[in-house]
């Protein structure tokens, strides 16, 4: 059924967040950019040591990064056209069973990202556990839902070549794009050795409400995230156009959603395991011509490990994560920072370029998290410094199909091993005590 946007909280002209902001303390976008200093240029940032893979192509998993991180550029392109139509007409956003919304947006990008996986691997090689189905869109009255994801996934897949990746010979039809969707299985037990995980939008409140969002893309071989690519577009390359809301604790951009010509506004976030570094690009910017392969800088971790200095992150949600449970252990570990709120994956951004120093969720009883809330994040901080556990400091398991099945209590992100323990000592603290 479709969800109504008042129910949303979004103001269809601006950005929810920004709507409510004193607009006195918002640069607009054209003082930003002709304040900011120059621009970088587009070649890859580097040390001798540290050699964007992308660039190089030496790594084992070259193809299949560069492929996914072209995916994910592209899945980002298609969520920014959406996102501004998506602000004149609601009937666009559907509810699922759990009442959770859906959007065009996020059936249009794993349509996409599994064609264009499926294109360039082969469809027999490429297994992928992902969030949606095609049950709403298989419905009698869903025709002209489907008619306009059937159009996104082509308008989007006509652009593919600017995002280094092939475009197909002629448009796809409705049943081609209702197969990659349907491809992209919740029944697969996870047993096969090689398999990607994709969250087409992570955050699609925060989608819907013109705040942070995230499209998620892992790979997972023998149960270990080997890759993880995360794109980000309302996070901005530059530290300093992120902005804290104090009355509303969140991280948010100083870019409207509405300014989606700028090119710094968003970042595409990727790792591969057991190369000890992370990188950000910036979106391939939209209505230009070519500019593959993007340049992209090695990010890393906060050096912080002194509680009283740093920052938490959380979901935005208290359905989401139990925010008095983490106030009571922000207050026995000693953190006096303000939690900052924020939707989707871009938490694990946030920590893994060391916006933040702690990223914890503590979902209500009986919620299972998912694999594809998590895989990507995970490899990304791990390799730009960090630690991910359950709240028991146990690694994330991700080789039982699309649950995170054994995970204890919650999930504990941090930036380094001291501020992780402390954490864990304190959730077995106050765990028995807690409502949870
Ligand atoms: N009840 C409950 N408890 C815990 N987690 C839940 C719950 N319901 C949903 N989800 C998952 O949370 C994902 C969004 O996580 P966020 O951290 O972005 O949460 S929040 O929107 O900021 O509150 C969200 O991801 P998306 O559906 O991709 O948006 C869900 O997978
Ligand atoms: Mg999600
Ligand atoms: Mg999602
Ligand atoms: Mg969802």
């Amino acid at each position: 059924m479709p969800l109504h946007t008042a129910n949303l909280g979004i103001n269809v002209r601006h950005g929810f967040h920004l709507s409510r902001m004193n607009s006195t303390n918002i640069p607009n976008y054209a003082d930003l950019h002709n304040s900011s200093p120059k621009l970088p240029s587009r070649i890859s940032c580097t040390t001798s040591k540290q050699l964007d893979p992308l660039i190089s192509g030496s790594e084992s998993l070259s193809q299949e990064l560069q492929i996914a991180v072209g995916a994910v550029q592209m899945a980002c392109f298609l969520c920014q056209r959406v996102q501004s139509n998506l602000l004149n007409n609601n009937a666009h956003i559907q509810a699922k069973d759990d009442h959770s919304p859906v959007t065009v947006a996020d059936w249009s990008v794993q349509a996409t990202i599994s064609w264009v996986l499926s294109k360039s691997f082969g469809s027999k090689n490429v297994s992928i556990i992902a969030e949606e189905d095609v049950q709403t869109l298989s419905k009698p009255d869903a025709g002209q839902l489907l008619e306009c994801v059937v159009e996104t996934v082509n308008e989007c897949l006509s652009e593919a070549h600017r995002f280094g990746l092939e475009r197909p010979e002629r448009t796809l039809s409705t049943s081609e794009v209702l197969e990659a969707i349907a491809q992209c299985s919740h029944s697969s037990d996870g047993s096969t050795a090689r398999f990607w995980t994709l969250d087409p939008v992570d955050g699609t409140l925060g989608f819907i409400r013109g705040d942070q969002y995230a499209v998620a893309l892992a790979l997972i071989e023998d149960g270990e995230v080997v890759l993880g690519v995360l794109g980000c577009p309302n996070y901005p390359m530059r530290k300093e156009w992120l902005c804290y809301h104090p009355r509303y604790h969140r991280i948010i951009s100083k870019l409207s959603a509405a300014t989606s010509e700028c090119w710094d506004k968003g970042c595409v976030v990727y790792a591969q395991k057991g190369s000890g570094v992370a990188w950000m690009q910036p979106l391939v910017r939209a209505n230009k011509s070519l500019v593959w392969p993007n340049y992209a800088i090695p990010i890393r971790v906060s050096s912080v490990d002194d509680p009283a200095i740093a920052t938490f992150c959380e979901p935005v949600e208290k359905a989401n994560s139990s925010h008095s449970f983490t106030a009571g252990l922000a207050h026995s570990v000693g953190l006096r920072n303000q939690p900052l709120r924020v939707y989707s994956m871009a938490k694990y951004a946030a920590i893994a370029r060391g916006d933040a120093e702690i990223f914890m969720k503590f979902a209500k009883a009986g919620y299972k998290e998912k694999i594809w809330d998590h895989a990507a994040g995970v490899v990304i901080i791990q390799e730009a410094g960090g630690v991910v556990t359950d709240a028991r400091g146990r690694p994330l398991n991700f080789s039982n199909g699309m649950y995170l099945e054994g995970l204890d209590r919650g999930v504990i992100a941090c930036s380094g091993a001291n501020l992780h323990d402390k954490i864990i000592r304190a959730v077995d603290a106050s765990w028995n005590s807690s409502c949870l």
